[in-house]
Protein backbone atom coordinates (compact mmCIF):
# COMPACT_ATOMS: atom_id res chain seq x y z
CA UNK A 1 0.00 0.00 0.00
CA UNK A 2 1.40 3.49 -0.88
CA UNK A 3 1.57 5.79 2.05
CA UNK A 4 3.67 8.73 0.89
CA UNK A 5 2.63 10.22 -2.58
CA UNK A 6 4.98 13.50 -3.65
CA UNK A 7 3.85 15.10 -6.79
CA UNK A 8 5.75 17.76 -8.50
CA UNK A 9 6.80 18.96 -5.06
CA UNK A 10 8.21 22.53 -6.22
CA UNK A 11 9.70 25.16 -3.64
CA UNK A 12 10.44 28.76 -4.39
CA UNK A 13 12.05 31.33 -2.45
CA UNK A 14 12.58 34.43 -4.20
CA UNK A 15 14.00 33.99 -7.85
CA UNK A 16 15.60 30.30 -6.26
CA UNK A 17 14.19 27.41 -6.92
CA UNK A 18 15.12 25.19 -4.23
CA UNK A 19 13.11 22.05 -5.03
CA UNK A 20 12.29 21.22 -8.31
CA UNK A 21 9.35 18.98 -9.16
CA UNK A 22 9.90 16.10 -6.95
CA UNK A 23 7.90 12.85 -7.31
CA UNK A 24 7.93 10.33 -4.47
CA UNK A 25 6.17 7.52 -3.56
CA UNK A 26 7.53 5.43 -0.34
CA UNK A 27 4.94 1.92 0.39
CA UNK A 28 3.79 0.34 3.33
CA UNK A 29 6.73 -1.92 5.53
CA UNK A 30 9.12 -0.06 3.11
CA UNK A 31 12.42 2.30 3.79
CA UNK A 32 12.89 4.74 1.48
CA UNK A 33 16.52 6.70 1.47
CA UNK A 34 16.50 10.37 0.78
CA UNK A 35 20.34 11.21 -0.41
CA UNK A 36 22.23 14.43 -1.69
CA UNK A 37 24.89 16.71 -0.89
CA UNK A 38 24.49 19.62 1.54
CA UNK A 39 22.19 22.12 0.31
CA UNK A 40 20.72 20.09 -1.65
CA UNK A 41 17.00 20.48 -0.74
CA UNK A 42 16.43 17.51 1.94
CA UNK A 43 15.57 19.38 4.92
CA UNK A 44 13.27 21.59 2.55
CA UNK A 45 11.66 19.04 1.14
CA UNK A 46 11.29 17.65 4.45
CA UNK A 47 9.60 20.43 5.85
CA UNK A 48 7.42 20.33 2.92
CA UNK A 49 5.71 17.25 3.42
CA UNK A 50 5.26 17.42 7.27
CA UNK A 51 3.84 20.68 6.64
CA UNK A 52 6.37 23.34 8.20
CA UNK A 53 6.36 25.49 5.44
CA UNK A 54 4.29 25.15 2.39
CA UNK A 55 4.92 23.85 -1.32
CA UNK A 56 5.06 26.78 -4.45
CA UNK A 57 3.54 24.11 -6.22
CA UNK A 58 2.75 20.14 -6.57
CA UNK A 59 1.00 18.09 -3.56
CA UNK A 60 2.15 15.78 -0.24
CA UNK A 61 -0.63 12.67 0.36
CA UNK A 62 -0.14 10.81 2.86
CA UNK A 63 -2.19 8.01 2.79
CA UNK A 64 -4.17 9.13 0.95
CA UNK A 65 -4.61 12.80 2.57
CA UNK A 66 -3.48 15.29 0.96
CA UNK A 67 -1.50 17.77 3.21
CA UNK A 68 -2.76 20.73 2.14
CA UNK A 69 -6.50 20.40 2.04
CA UNK A 70 -6.70 17.57 4.80
CA UNK A 71 -3.88 18.42 6.98
CA UNK A 72 -5.08 17.02 10.16
CA UNK A 73 -5.88 13.60 8.80
CA UNK A 74 -2.64 13.77 7.04
CA UNK A 75 -0.35 14.42 10.32
CA UNK A 76 -2.39 12.04 12.33
CA UNK A 77 -0.80 9.27 10.28
CA UNK A 78 2.80 10.71 10.89
CA UNK A 79 5.76 11.01 12.70
CA UNK A 80 8.71 12.65 12.84
CA UNK A 81 12.14 13.89 13.69
CA UNK A 82 13.20 16.82 11.93
CA UNK A 83 16.33 18.90 12.97
CA UNK A 84 17.06 17.89 16.84
CA UNK A 85 14.06 16.27 18.64
CA UNK A 86 12.61 18.48 21.21
CA UNK A 87 12.82 17.50 24.69
CA UNK A 88 13.12 19.03 28.12
CA UNK A 89 16.46 18.45 29.58
CA UNK A 90 15.47 19.18 32.75
CA UNK A 91 12.39 16.77 32.62
CA UNK A 92 12.69 12.89 33.52
CA UNK A 93 12.35 11.09 29.72
CA UNK A 94 8.86 9.99 31.03
CA UNK A 95 7.47 13.20 31.67
CA UNK A 96 8.62 14.21 28.27
CA UNK A 97 6.85 11.49 26.61
CA UNK A 98 3.43 11.93 28.99
CA UNK A 99 3.52 15.60 27.57
CA UNK A 100 3.91 14.88 24.24
CA UNK A 101 1.34 12.21 24.47
CA UNK A 102 -1.01 14.66 26.03
CA UNK A 103 -0.72 17.08 23.39
CA UNK A 104 -1.00 14.91 20.61
CA UNK A 105 -4.30 13.65 22.23
CA UNK A 106 -3.27 9.39 22.60
CA UNK A 107 -5.34 7.45 24.48
CA UNK A 108 -4.51 4.85 26.77
CA UNK A 109 -1.37 7.11 27.06
CA UNK A 110 0.49 5.26 30.03
CA UNK A 111 0.02 1.78 28.30
CA UNK A 112 1.75 3.07 24.95
CA UNK A 113 4.29 5.02 26.58
CA UNK A 114 5.37 1.78 28.17
CA UNK A 115 5.53 -0.27 24.69
CA UNK A 116 7.14 2.62 22.80
CA UNK A 117 9.81 3.09 25.69
CA UNK A 118 10.74 -0.91 26.15
CA UNK A 119 10.81 -0.77 21.90
CA UNK A 120 13.60 2.13 21.90
CA UNK A 121 14.63 0.24 24.98
CA UNK A 122 14.74 3.02 27.36
CA UNK A 123 13.06 1.42 29.94
CA UNK A 124 16.08 1.23 32.88
CA UNK A 125 16.32 5.39 32.17
CA UNK A 126 13.17 6.52 31.90
CA UNK A 127 12.98 7.76 34.92
CA UNK A 128 16.42 9.76 34.95
CA UNK A 129 16.56 13.42 33.55
CA UNK A 130 17.16 13.76 29.72
CA UNK A 131 20.02 15.79 30.61
CA UNK A 132 21.59 13.01 32.17
CA UNK A 133 21.49 11.02 28.79
CA UNK A 134 24.07 9.97 26.22
CA UNK A 135 23.19 11.62 22.64
CA UNK A 136 22.15 7.78 21.43
CA UNK A 137 19.52 7.23 23.76
CA UNK A 138 18.19 11.33 23.30
CA UNK A 139 17.78 10.22 19.98
CA UNK A 140 16.15 6.71 20.55
CA UNK A 141 13.88 9.38 22.93
CA UNK A 142 13.08 11.34 19.97
CA UNK A 143 12.17 8.17 18.16
CA UNK A 144 9.90 7.05 21.06
CA UNK A 145 8.23 10.62 20.61
CA UNK A 146 7.36 10.26 17.17
CA UNK A 147 6.35 6.89 17.62
CA UNK A 148 3.34 7.63 20.57
CA UNK A 149 0.60 7.76 17.83
CA UNK A 150 1.64 4.80 16.02
CA UNK A 151 2.69 6.54 12.94
CA UNK A 152 1.92 4.66 9.25
CA UNK A 153 4.98 7.07 8.16
CA UNK A 154 7.68 7.57 9.98
CA UNK A 155 10.19 10.46 8.55
CA UNK A 156 13.76 10.75 10.10
CA UNK A 157 15.82 13.67 9.28
CA UNK A 158 19.48 12.53 9.62
CA UNK A 159 18.52 10.34 12.48
CA UNK A 160 22.23 9.25 12.97
CA UNK A 161 24.19 12.71 12.98
CA UNK A 162 26.50 13.00 15.55
CA UNK A 163 26.00 9.20 16.69
CA UNK A 164 29.19 6.84 17.53
CA UNK A 165 28.87 3.35 15.57
CA UNK A 166 26.88 1.43 18.44
CA UNK A 167 24.53 4.31 18.17
CA UNK A 168 24.41 3.84 14.63
CA UNK A 169 23.68 0.30 14.53
CA UNK A 170 21.50 0.13 17.07
CA UNK A 171 19.31 3.05 15.35
CA UNK A 172 19.51 1.23 12.08
CA UNK A 173 17.73 -1.91 13.90
CA UNK A 174 15.34 -0.42 15.84
CA UNK A 175 14.24 0.94 11.59
CA UNK A 176 14.81 -2.14 10.29
CA UNK A 177 11.84 -3.30 12.88
CA UNK A 178 9.53 -0.86 12.33
CA UNK A 179 9.51 -1.28 8.57
CA UNK A 180 8.73 -5.33 8.97
CA UNK A 181 6.36 -4.53 11.24
CA UNK A 182 4.45 -2.26 8.17
CA UNK A 183 5.85 1.19 9.05
CA UNK A 184 6.77 3.15 5.87
CA UNK A 185 10.00 5.02 6.83
CA UNK A 186 12.01 7.92 4.61
CA UNK A 187 14.78 8.87 5.92
CA UNK A 188 16.92 11.63 4.46
CA UNK A 189 21.53 11.55 4.81
CA UNK A 190 24.20 12.15 3.41
CA UNK A 191 26.29 9.55 4.91
CA UNK A 192 25.98 6.92 2.58
CA UNK A 193 27.47 3.67 4.19
CA UNK A 194 23.96 4.04 6.46
CA UNK A 195 21.67 4.59 3.42
CA UNK A 196 23.29 1.70 1.92
CA UNK A 197 22.76 -0.45 5.12
CA UNK A 198 19.23 0.29 5.70
CA UNK A 199 17.35 1.46 3.04
CA UNK A 200 15.41 -0.48 0.39
CA UNK A 201 14.99 2.36 -2.18
CA UNK A 202 17.18 5.56 -2.25
CA UNK A 203 16.57 9.06 -4.70
CA UNK A 204 19.47 11.11 -4.88
CA UNK A 205 18.42 14.52 -4.61
CA UNK A 206 20.88 16.93 -6.37
CA UNK A 207 20.13 21.36 -6.52
CA UNK A 208 16.50 20.27 -5.75
CA UNK A 209 16.11 17.93 -8.40
CA UNK A 210 15.75 13.89 -7.92
CA UNK A 211 18.60 13.01 -10.15
CA UNK A 212 18.28 9.14 -9.52
CA UNK A 213 15.89 6.67 -7.60
CA UNK A 214 17.59 2.58 -7.05
CA UNK A 215 16.78 -0.23 -5.61
CA UNK A 216 19.46 -0.81 -2.89
CA UNK A 217 19.63 -4.52 -3.85
CA UNK A 218 19.87 -4.22 -7.38
CA UNK A 219 22.47 -1.80 -7.03
CA UNK A 220 24.47 -4.20 -4.80
CA UNK A 221 23.89 -7.16 -6.91
CA UNK A 222 25.90 -5.32 -9.61
CA UNK A 223 29.03 -4.84 -7.13
CA UNK A 224 32.26 -5.40 -8.71
CA UNK A 225 31.39 -5.47 -12.52
CA UNK A 226 33.05 -2.38 -13.62
CA UNK A 227 36.55 -1.71 -14.39
CA UNK A 228 37.49 2.03 -14.08
CA UNK A 229 40.43 3.36 -16.33
CA UNK A 230 42.51 6.30 -16.45
CA UNK A 231 44.02 6.88 -20.50
CA UNK A 232 45.63 9.59 -22.12
CA UNK A 233 43.61 9.51 -25.44
CA UNK A 234 39.78 8.99 -24.06
CA UNK A 235 38.80 9.87 -27.81
CA UNK A 236 41.00 7.14 -28.94
CA UNK A 237 39.31 4.40 -26.25
CA UNK A 238 36.32 5.55 -27.25
CA UNK A 239 36.76 4.92 -30.91
CA UNK A 240 38.06 1.31 -30.32
CA UNK A 241 35.19 1.04 -27.90
CA UNK A 242 32.24 2.19 -29.97
CA UNK A 243 33.58 -0.02 -32.96
CA UNK A 244 34.04 -2.65 -30.92
CA UNK A 245 30.26 -2.54 -29.57
CA UNK A 246 31.29 -2.18 -25.83
CA UNK A 247 29.33 -0.53 -23.52
CA UNK A 248 31.13 2.11 -21.29
CA UNK A 249 30.34 5.26 -19.44
CA UNK A 250 32.77 8.71 -19.20
CA UNK A 251 33.85 9.64 -15.47
CA UNK A 252 36.02 12.80 -16.32
CA UNK A 253 37.97 14.08 -19.26
CA UNK A 254 40.87 10.74 -19.04
CA UNK A 255 38.61 8.52 -16.97
CA UNK A 256 36.20 6.02 -18.20
CA UNK A 257 34.13 2.79 -16.93
CA UNK A 258 33.58 -0.48 -19.01
CA UNK A 259 31.22 -2.75 -17.36
CA UNK A 260 32.78 -6.42 -17.15
CA UNK A 261 33.22 -9.27 -15.14
CA UNK A 262 37.15 -9.71 -13.26
CA UNK A 263 37.63 -12.83 -15.39
CA UNK A 264 37.78 -10.78 -18.21
CA UNK A 265 40.41 -7.97 -17.48
CA UNK A 266 43.35 -9.46 -18.03
CA UNK A 267 42.17 -9.94 -21.84
CA UNK A 268 40.40 -6.32 -22.63
CA UNK A 269 44.60 -5.05 -21.16
CA UNK A 270 45.97 -7.08 -23.67
CA UNK A 271 43.39 -5.79 -26.59
CA UNK A 272 44.03 -2.32 -25.28
CA UNK A 273 47.60 -2.98 -25.98
CA UNK A 274 47.47 -4.62 -28.85
CA UNK A 275 45.87 -1.33 -29.91
CA UNK A 276 48.57 1.13 -28.86
CA UNK A 277 46.55 2.90 -26.11
CA UNK A 278 48.13 3.74 -23.38
CA UNK A 279 47.01 2.65 -19.76
CA UNK A 280 47.84 4.82 -16.97
CA UNK A 281 45.34 3.03 -14.25
CA UNK A 282 42.80 0.04 -14.21
CA UNK A 283 40.34 -0.77 -11.37
CA UNK A 284 37.85 -2.60 -10.09
CA UNK A 285 34.87 -0.45 -8.95
CA UNK A 286 32.04 -0.99 -6.89
CA UNK A 287 28.87 -0.11 -7.70
CA UNK A 288 27.85 0.58 -4.69
CA UNK A 289 25.55 3.62 -3.53
CA UNK A 290 29.16 5.49 -3.19
CA UNK A 291 29.50 5.35 -6.92
CA UNK A 292 26.34 6.19 -7.39
CA UNK A 293 26.53 8.83 -5.20
CA UNK A 294 29.60 10.38 -7.10
CA UNK A 295 28.17 9.68 -10.75
CA UNK A 296 25.73 11.72 -9.57
CA UNK A 297 26.57 14.38 -7.82
CA UNK A 298 29.84 15.37 -9.75
CA UNK A 299 29.25 17.48 -12.72
CA UNK A 300 30.53 17.81 -15.95
CA UNK A 301 33.83 19.01 -15.31
CA UNK A 302 34.07 15.59 -13.03
CA UNK A 303 34.35 18.01 -9.90
CA UNK A 304 33.09 16.33 -6.64
CA UNK A 305 30.88 18.20 -4.98
CA UNK A 306 30.67 18.62 -1.11
CA UNK A 307 29.13 14.86 -0.81
N1 LIG B 1 14.48 30.24 3.82
C1 LIG B 1 15.43 30.17 2.89
N2 LIG B 1 15.80 31.25 2.16
C2 LIG B 1 16.74 31.18 1.19
N3 LIG B 1 17.41 30.05 0.88
C3 LIG B 1 17.12 28.93 1.57
C4 LIG B 1 16.10 28.92 2.60
N4 LIG B 1 16.02 27.67 3.10
C5 LIG B 1 16.94 26.94 2.41
N5 LIG B 1 17.58 27.69 1.51
C6 LIG B 1 18.64 27.23 0.57
O1 LIG B 1 18.12 26.13 -0.15
C7 LIG B 1 19.11 25.15 -0.38
C8 LIG B 1 18.65 23.81 0.14
O2 LIG B 1 18.63 23.82 1.54
P1 LIG B 1 18.27 22.52 2.42
O3 LIG B 1 18.47 22.90 3.85
O4 LIG B 1 16.93 22.02 2.03
O5 LIG B 1 19.39 21.49 1.95
P2 LIG B 1 19.82 20.09 2.57
O6 LIG B 1 19.90 19.15 1.43
O7 LIG B 1 18.90 19.74 3.69
O8 LIG B 1 21.27 20.39 3.09
P3 LIG B 1 22.04 19.88 4.41
O9 LIG B 1 22.43 18.46 4.15
O10 LIG B 1 23.20 20.81 4.45
O11 LIG B 1 21.10 20.05 5.56
C9 LIG B 1 20.38 25.67 0.28
O12 LIG B 1 21.16 26.28 -0.71
C10 LIG B 1 19.86 26.69 1.27
O13 LIG B 1 20.82 27.69 1.49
Amino acid sequence: MEVLRVDNLTKQIGKKTIVNRVHMQVNEGEVYGFLGPNGAGKTTTIRMIVGLIQATEGSVRICGYDIGTDREKAMKMVGAIVENPETYSYLSGYKNLIHYARLAGIPNKEKRIKEVVEFVKLTDRIHDKVKTYSLGMRQRLGLAQALLGKPKLLILDEPTNGLDPEGIREFRGLVRQLADQGTAVFVSSHILKEMEAICDRIAIIKNGRIVTEQNVAKVLEGQGQKVRIKVDDIKQVETFLQQNEISYQVVDHNTMDIPMDESEVSEFVRFLALQNINLRSIETVKDSLEELFFTFTTDEEGEKKNA
